[in-house]
């Protein structure tokens, strides 16, 4: 059955007619025929999404109100966790336990902003005019357009849904292209709980099409990005246009420490996990490994062994340790990507290739890869590849470590591993990051603030500020014994 849209209470195909068909990438098969917006659909959803803003219910509703029917969202997704997960992992490749680790989590995020809908009463500032009243009060910004990515499609589209209504906005969503099953269903789910016709409407379809269309309309107040750099900087630009409020979510080079003092099984399993989780297609993957010299063979060597005996192979296969990248050009970006490597002179230690095995030849796969002999000025330690790919670098001491760690653009995440939590502390505070970890890596719940420095992003996602972000703040003042001032007489 063909995916539909979900503009002003109502599922439509695309009105060109146009479809797309969805892939399965581990077989190349056809997983799904969805529907192709373009501009024209993206203006009817920003319509709809207007009109229930400006002369709906939704803005007005009492929090509770709102909050309950969020709820309610996160009461269905865990009712229909199952097929969720298993939709998830025939657009992305992902494992079925990735999939339903991100439905756990998108559930959590739903019922976390479904609960702080109604605990912002604002606030009494005291004035320091005589006989007045000063207060701070929260509105909802208004029509917001939400872009999101194709590596975590419906845990990305849950981080900007669930705190956009809760605040009481409306919404125009568009998933990626290439992977919109999940998010089609959750709109099903928001429906099913009762959402008010024009508050939530979904797009599918190209970016620079229906989605170029959510950043320059001007009838958008608010644009929330998930995505990579390039997109990003395009969509801050058009957004000028009614100087939107914006929020971008961008990528990351992240740094992975191990000081030589690390609990080494831990390090090297955690250090395996950073890069190689989702084939590596992670924004905070620990894509770059910054080992103290002292354990560095020895590091690289355990290392080396266990990223050549990652099983690869279907997601819903339960030996699968991780799935294919996720399209035939991200695959040639990555292979692209590891000639540059061995170009600059970083020492090939594993993978490299395309997989042998006859089981995989259909699917977009590609070998959990290594490199060592890297230095901070080559472009595979600076770029994101965002694949099965890992630098290794050395250093000595805090100082060197911090300094390698910030040589980068971005600043999204990264870890530290030693056993001594005095250095742990001082690397935190030198870090550039939006998040550190401290012996692990990966980490994120629904409490805690997302997001990057520099240029991994603008803004937050999760905790309070998640909320914040959909939120205008309005001080409103009152003076109890007005008189004139007659000060033009
Ligand atoms: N910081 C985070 O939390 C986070 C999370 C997940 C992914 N990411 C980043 O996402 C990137 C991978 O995702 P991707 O390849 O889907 O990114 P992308 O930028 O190619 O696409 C992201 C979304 O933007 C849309 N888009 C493309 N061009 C557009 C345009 N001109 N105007 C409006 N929308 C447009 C796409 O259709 C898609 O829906 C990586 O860089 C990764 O680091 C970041
Ligand atoms: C934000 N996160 C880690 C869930 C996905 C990044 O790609």
């Amino acid at each position: 059955m063909l995916k539909k849209m979900y503009i002003d209470g109502a599922w439509v195909e695309a009105a060109s007619g146009e479809t797309r068909t969805i892939i399965n990438p581990y077989n190349r098969e056809k997983a799904a025929e969805a529907a192709e917006g373009n501009r024209e659909d993206a203006k009817a959803a920003i319509q709809a999404a207007r009109k229930a803003f400006d002369q709906g219910d939704w803005p007005a509703l009492p929090a509770g109100e709102r909050g309950d029917i969020v709820q309610k969202i996160a009461d269905f997704i865990r009712r229909d966790k199952e097929e969720l997960a298993e939709l998830e992992t025939l657009d992305t490749g992902k494992t079925l336990d990735e999939s339903r680790e991100d439905m756990d989590d998108i559930a959590g995020v739903f019922q976390y902003f479904a609960a702080l809908a109604d605990k912002d009463g604002g606030e009494v500032i005291p004035s320091p005019i005589p006989d007045s009243d000063s207060k701070v009060v929260h509105e909802p910004v208004g029509v917001c357009g939400q872009i999101t990515p194709w590596n975590y499609p419906l845990l990305q589209a849950a981080w900007k849904i669930a705190p956009a209504l809760a605040a009481g906005n409306t919404i125009v969503v568009k998933p990626s292209e290439i992977t919109p099953l999940t998010t089609v269903k959750v709109f099903e789910l928001i429906e099913e709980a009762g959402t008010p016709k024009g508050a939530a409407n979904l797009i599918l379809g190209k970016g620079a099409d229906a989605g170029a269309e959510l950043s320059e309309n001007t009838d958008v107040d608010l644009i929330s990005f998930t995505g990579g750099i390039e997109t990003g900087k395009k969509i801050m630009q058009s957004a000028s246009v009614n100087v939107k409020k914006i929020a971008l979510e961008l990528g990351g080079k992240n740094p992975n420490i191990v000081f030589a003092d690390a609990d080494f099984e831990l390090a090297v399993d955690q250090a395996l996990n950073a890069a190689f989780f989702h084939a590596g297609q992670v924004c905070s993957a620990g894509a770059r490994l910054l080992v103290e010299d002292s354990i560095h063979d020895e590091f690289v060597e355990e290392l080396v062994k266990r990223a050549g005996n990652i099983k690869l192979g279907s997601g819903f296969n339960e030996n699968t340790q991780s799935g294919p990248v996720i399209s035939a050009e991200h695959r040639d970006k990555v292979e692209k990507y590891v000639e540059i490597a061995k170009k600059e002179g970083a020492k090939l230690e594993v993978g490299g290739s395309r997989p042998e095995d006859p089981e995989l030849q259909d699917g977009f796969f590609y070998l959990p890869t290594v490199f060592s002999n890297c230095t901070s000025d080559m472009n595979i330690v600076q770029e994101e590849v965002f694949g099965p790919v890992l630098t290794v670098e050395t250093f000595t001491g805090r100082e060197e470590a911090a300094a390698k760690a910030n040589d980068t653009i971005y600043g999204l995440a990264g870890a530290v591993f030693t056993t001594d939590i005095a250095k742990a502390e001082e690397m935190a505070a030198a870090l550039r990051l939006g998040t550190v970890w401290i012996n692990d890596f990966h980490p994120y719940f629904a409490q805690a603030p997302w997001g990057g420095f520099k240029q991994s992003g603008i803004g937050r996602e999760l905790g309070k500020p998640g909320l914040e972000e959909y939120t205008e703040t309005k001080h409103i003042f009152r003076n109890k014994k007005p008189e004139p001032l007659h000060w033009f007489k």
